[in-house]
């Protein structure tokens, strides 16, 4: 089984309720479109407005707490977004492990929190410019998924749901986020083979279809590229997720086709 390119827009902390008309066009735009699935994860704030907004897409949080509920001010759990109508959520950016020091063991935790909740996950890696320089970014990000991904048994098929629909990686490299920089696609290539190597270890052959996303400086322009590469199932976009124009550019590289 493999399923159709995943193309994810991240606002990050962007967007205010005059954004979601930027949403309402990519969500018009996609429901034209057959072989991609799309998301969005706007603020928290926005979700629920999001999710009366759209039909053809998804709706993701950026983060949740650990915890189904209780004492943590300012925190929002698995549950909540669900209530809210997330159908995903987005673990272990990288902007959450180093603004809010997320570790590994937290982000899985966050990730089973989730499954547990009914969303699927999308779990984020990626090395920082000081590990790739040195050569060690292929080890640094395996080990990083290994302890980062949800366990095979919270992560394991719901009746007709695969794990493959429930799960999906995002290499990002910290240094190509926001900057305008990306890897070559040699080393996007190496890298998804590398993160292939550990789902399969850590799932057996469900791992061998759970889509690993690219994400970092992508934009209309490089995106046909980044999503060609072998290896590469989709893409993690920020800043070109804000509005609908440069969005859609990537998902129509993404292999979108007219549904009719
Ligand atoms: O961090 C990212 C998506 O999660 C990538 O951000 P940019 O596309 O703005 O580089």
């Amino acid at each position: 089984m493999s399923l159709s390119p995943y193309v994810v827009g991240n606002w990050k902390m962007n967007g205010v309720r005059a954004t979601l008309a930027e949403a309402r066009a990519i969500d018009r735009a996609v429901a034209r479109l057959t072989g991609v699935e799309v998301g969005l994860a706007p603020p928290f704030t926005l979700i629920a407005a999001l999710r009366e907004a759209v039909t053809a897409i998804g709706v993701g949080g950026q983060d949740c707490h650990v915890a189904a509920k209780g004492a943590h001010t300012g925190d929002v759990s698995a549950a909540m977004l669900a209530d809210a109508g997330a159908d995903f959520v987005i673990v272990g950016h990288s902007e959450r492990r180093a603004d809010h020091g997320e570790s590994d063991a937290l982000v899985r935790a966050k990730a089973e929190a989730a499954l547990a909740a009914g969303l699927s996950v999308i779990v984020c890696v990626g090395e920082t410019e000081a590990q790739r320089d040195s050569g060690e970014a292929e080890a640094v990000v395996s080990r990083q998924l290994d302890a980062s991904l949800p366990s095979g048994e919270a992560a394991g098929e719901v009746g007709e749901v695969k794990l493959a629909e429930r799960l999906a990686v995002a290499y990002e490299p910290v240094w190509a986020i926001g900057t305008g920089r990306v890897p070559s696609v040699a080393d996007v290539e190496a890298m998804h083979a590398a993160l292939r190597q550990r789902l399969v270890a850590a799932y057996g052959e469900g791992g061998s279809d759970v889509r690993v996303l690219y994400g970092g400086s992508v934009n209309p322009s490089n995106a046909a590229e980044l999503l060609s590469t072998p290896g590469v199932g989709g893409a993690l976009v920020g800043g070109a997720s804000l509005s609908a124009e440069s969005f859609m550019g990537i998902v129509a590289a993404a292999g979108a086709e007219p549904a009719d």
